[in-house]
């Protein structure tokens, strides 16, 4: 081992404390004092640090955890670890180079620098030196002219964000520099504000400028002068981050300014799991205040925040070593937080809840009580979530099953996220049917031809009533209507004993799954890119998954093929295939009849069942292929529907026709459509009687034929399928389109095309999409079970009216050319981050 001042040199702080002495040893009394400082008597500089002293972590063991994945990603961007730099002026009070060395060392590290007001260094120069997200901090002042200057400057130098503090209308007693009669040096100055903002004394300086009347409309001022992501900086309570959330800002950092603003206020970790509660996931939480070791931030996520912001140590690393010391403490801290991470078992940012030890009874009572009523010194262990009631049970998220937190079931948080922050946008993201199809009249009038259907074969008023109001049979009570159906519109010919009436072609997929899926060696095989709903039930149910990568033509049996071969190579048991061989969601592709022959061939040989699931065929235009079950001579095909398209979904109306043959031991038998009425016999024990009568008036409006009631629909959507195409051919040309690398397929019909792109469309770029352009898609990589899908993205129609389409596809064809621009490195589109 190498001792200290051994031959191999001085050693490197091992430690943020050892940066801090080693700082402290390079710096003027007068400045260690106000960069140390805090307000009054320092008790909430003290408990900032207290409350992370007092957590203790838990560990878990033979987790199989591996290298834990510290990349976090808040508000769609990357960062190398869930830490950022907190704003602190004047960066050049200790070393010469300032802000520029620590955007330096911020970059190596792929962490974020957000840059004070009084950055003692130039926008423009800091931006030079960084090569990760700059963040401005905020500071609104009397004269809104020279704050709006600010963020302009900053907006132009690349800045990606804003961050207001909003724990400053006069700044904080701070004893030590009132004592010392604090001065700036006279070489330190705010670079980026005019001469009359050049006070010596931030005191004074914040008497005169900083504006004490700010109230919550200050952030959408701020939106009417700049586009950036707005975050507020300084809530300490579940009041005001409701306020902010309402206000609509896109991120709220729990602070009390590192303890320098009113001296007893609890410490940031103490109040950040009754922020978080109020926040609950809908804009960024991050934390500042005390974060001294990679186990804080540990402690952090685990209580809820997204990211810390590490404050005074940044500065200690800066006058060690300028950028290289900068670097030390950040590095310092991720590996910290790595070692951490490992030996709790914490595999993933996303999974640091597990890593916090349940509080101990009592101690959650404090974090529901209003701020200015906190008993001081709360719990020993700050509690994971509060409570509203003192002693109320709290749940460990680790300890519920593992599916809540998949991101899996999470897929389609940053979309909405994305559609709530930009109502404005043109959205070609939800797979909705267009509603100016429907008329609110009509389902009266459907439940009325039901009725009167049952009465005139024979049903008495008192059968009617027990019809309309009761609990009714579990497999569904207008399966003859649905077997007719399919046998009219989709050449289906199975008896209704067959069909199990489900609360949409969800319930159908759940219920099948648990009935197939009994031996832990058993696989469900699904097309990739897949419907999330299959891949989310699967999920819930604990079920191995292999996906097979459709190709540009469509799925080719052969890739099912290999993949069976392989499965059972690996000693398990591929035991359907799941497939939407009609314009598939999310693709658009379509099976050929060839394929839908070979596919079940293949079934046959392997001894597959295939789980068919065909919502789109009905409002479709044109002939359709025929449904894989109406070729299926083996019963192989279990066929799931839905009516959520061909009728309306708010019905939550769908079904499985499962006519195999189930014998058991004794040689009885039963149909497997018997076994899942059994299931969903504990799952919601029959759909709902009202929604199978709505669904029931439809069918017989039309004689029994979905098809005749789809005509319209069907027109609609392939003329909102040909316009889309149209402006697509309109907006990027076949020559224009080649240069840029772009490319999409052209669906027979459904609601969705696959368009392929030069550049990463993940989370980042619709970001951009949406703030840029005003249009809003989804990633393909979304429907990708294991990897795939980062360069293509899927565009659904179905929601749009024809002008919609228009404007849509010329604000997307816009967003195409500036993303290409983009990652040919022509242009830097603002607004990445956030
Ligand atoms: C010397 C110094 C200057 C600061 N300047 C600012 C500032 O200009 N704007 C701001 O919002 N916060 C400022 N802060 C507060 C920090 O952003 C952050 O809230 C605090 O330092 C976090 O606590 P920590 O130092 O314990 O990590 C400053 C803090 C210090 C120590």
């Amino acid at each position: 081992m190498t001792g200290p001042g051994s031959a191999a040199g001085p050693l490197r702080p091992v430690s943020l404390e050892e940066y801090a002495e080693a700082a402290r040893a390079r710096v003027e009394p007068a400045v260690w004092d106000f960069i140390e400082g805090g307000a009054g008597q320092e008790r909430t500089l003290t408990a900032n640090r207290l409350a992370f002293d007092q957590v203790r972590l838990r560990t878990r063991v033979l987790t199989g955890c591996g290298e834990p994945d510290l990349a976090t990603t808040v508000l769609g961007r990357t960062w190398a670890a869930p830490v950022a730099v907190a704003p602190v002026a004047y960066h050049t009070l200790v070393h010469p180079d300032g802000e520029t060395a620590t955007a330096r060392a911020a970059g190596a590290a792929g962490l974020p620098l957000v840059v004070s007001t009084f950055a003692g260094r130039t926008f423009e120069d800091i931006a030079a030196a960084a090569s990760s997200p700059l963040w401005l901090q905020v500071y609104c002042f009397r004269d809104r002219e020279t704050t709006r200057r600010v963020v302009e400057r900053a907006e132009r130098a690349g800045f990606e964000a804003l961050v207001l503090t909003v724990d400053t209308p006069r700044l904080g007693r701070r004893l030590r520099d009132l004592r010392n009669g604090f001065r700036l040096p006279d070489h330190v100055r705010p670079a980026n504000l005019p001469a009359e903002h050049a006070d010596a004394s931030p005191a004074d300086h914040g008497r005169t400028h900083l504006d004490p009347g700010l109230d919550w409309s200050v952030i959408s001022w701020l939106r009417s002068i700049s586009h950036l992501p707005v975050l507020v900086k300084g809530v300490m309570t579940a009041e005001d981050a409701d306020a902010a959330v309402a206000a609509g800002v896109d991120g709220v950092v729990v602070s009390n300014h590192g303890g320098r603003q009113l001296d007893g206020v609890p410490a940031s970790l103490d109040v950040l799991p009754e922020v978080a509660a109020a926040v609950r996931g809908r804009t960024a939480l991050l934390l500042d205040g005390g974060v001294r070791r990679g186990g804080d931030v540990l402690a952090a996520l685990a209580l809820g925040a997204d990211a810390v912001l590490l404050g005074r140590p940044v500065l200690h690393g800066l006058a060690v070593a300028g950028d290289e010391g900068v670097a030390g403490v950040l590095d310092l801290v991720t590996e910290e937080l790595a070692d951490a991470m490992a030996l709790t078992g914490t595999p993933s940012v996303a999974a640091a809840g597990a890593a916090l030890p349940a509080a101990p009874a009592g101690t959650v009572a404090s974090a529901a009580a209003p701020a200015h009523l906190t008993a001081p010194a709360p719990a020993p262990v700050p509690a994971p979530v509060p409570a509203a009631v003192p002693g109320a049970a709290v749940l460990r998220k680790e300890e519920l099953h593992g599916s809540v937190s998949d991101p899996l079931l999470d897929t389609m948080n940053f979309l909405n996220e994305i559609t709530g922050r930009f109502p404005g946008a043109v959205s070609f993201a939800p797979g909705r049917p267009y509603e100016g199809l429907f008329d609110t009249e009509e389902i009266f009038g459907h439940l009325r031809r039901y009725v009167d259907h049952l009465a005139a074969r024979g049903a008495s008023p008192g059968e009617i009533r027990t019809t309309m109001y009761q609990y009714g049979p579990t497999a569904g009570q207008i399966r003859e209507l649905i077997a007719d159906s399919l046998r009219a519109d989709e050449g289906i010919d199975v008896p209704p004993e067959s069909i199990v009436v489900t609360v949409g072609a969800q319930e159908a997929m759940l219920l099948t799954l648990r009935a197939l899926f009994a031996d832990p060696r058993d696989v469900l095989l699904v097309v990739s890119p897949c419907y999330v709903g299959i891949t989310g039930a699967a999920r819930l149910l604990d079920l191995r998954v292999r996906s097979v990568e459709e190709r540009e033509a469509g799925l080719d049996p052969a890739d099912v093929a290999a993949a069976v071969r392989a499965e059972r190579a690996a000693g398990r048991r591929p035991r359907a295939l799941y497939v939407v061989p009609d314009h598939s969601n999310p693709s658009g592709s379509t099976m050929t009849r060839r394929a839908r022959e070979e596919l079940l061939d293949l079934a046959a040989r392997h001894d597959l069942l295939i789980i068919e699931d065909s919502p789109y065929r009905l409002v479709s235009p044109g002939p359709q292929e025929p449904t894989l079950k109406s070729l299926d001579r083996e019963r192989r095909v279990v066929h799931l529907g839905s009516f959520a398209k061909s009728v309306f979904p708010g019905a939550r109306v769908g079904f499985a026709v499962a006519d195999q043959p189930v014998r058991d031991a004794t040689g009885s038998g039963s149909l497997l459509a018997d076994e899942l009425a059994k299931i969903k016999s504990m799952v919601t024990v029959n759909t709902p009687a009202l929604s199978q009568a709505a669904v029931a008036g439809a069918l017989l409006a039309s004689g029994g034929r979905l098809t005749e009631l789809n005509a319209l629909p069907a027109k609609h959507y392939g003329e909102a399928l040909r316009e889309t195409l149209d402006q697509l051919d309109r907006r990027l040309p076949e020559d224009r389109r080649r240069a840029l690398g772009v490319d999409w397929n052209r669906p027979s019909g459904g609601f969705f095309l696959t368009v392929r792109v030069p550049f990463p469309a993940g989370n980042d770029a619709l970001l951009r999409s949406a703030r840029n352009h005003g249009v809003i898609w989804t990633p393909m990589s979304y429907f990708h079970p294991e990897e795939g899908g980062d360069r293509s993205l899927r565009l659904s129609f179905s929601y749009l009216g024809q002008e919609e389409i228009r404007e849509g596809i010329a604000r997307f064809a816009a967003f195409v050319e500036a993303e290409a621009a983009r990652a040919a490195g022509g242009t830097t589109e603002a607004g990445g981050a956030a």
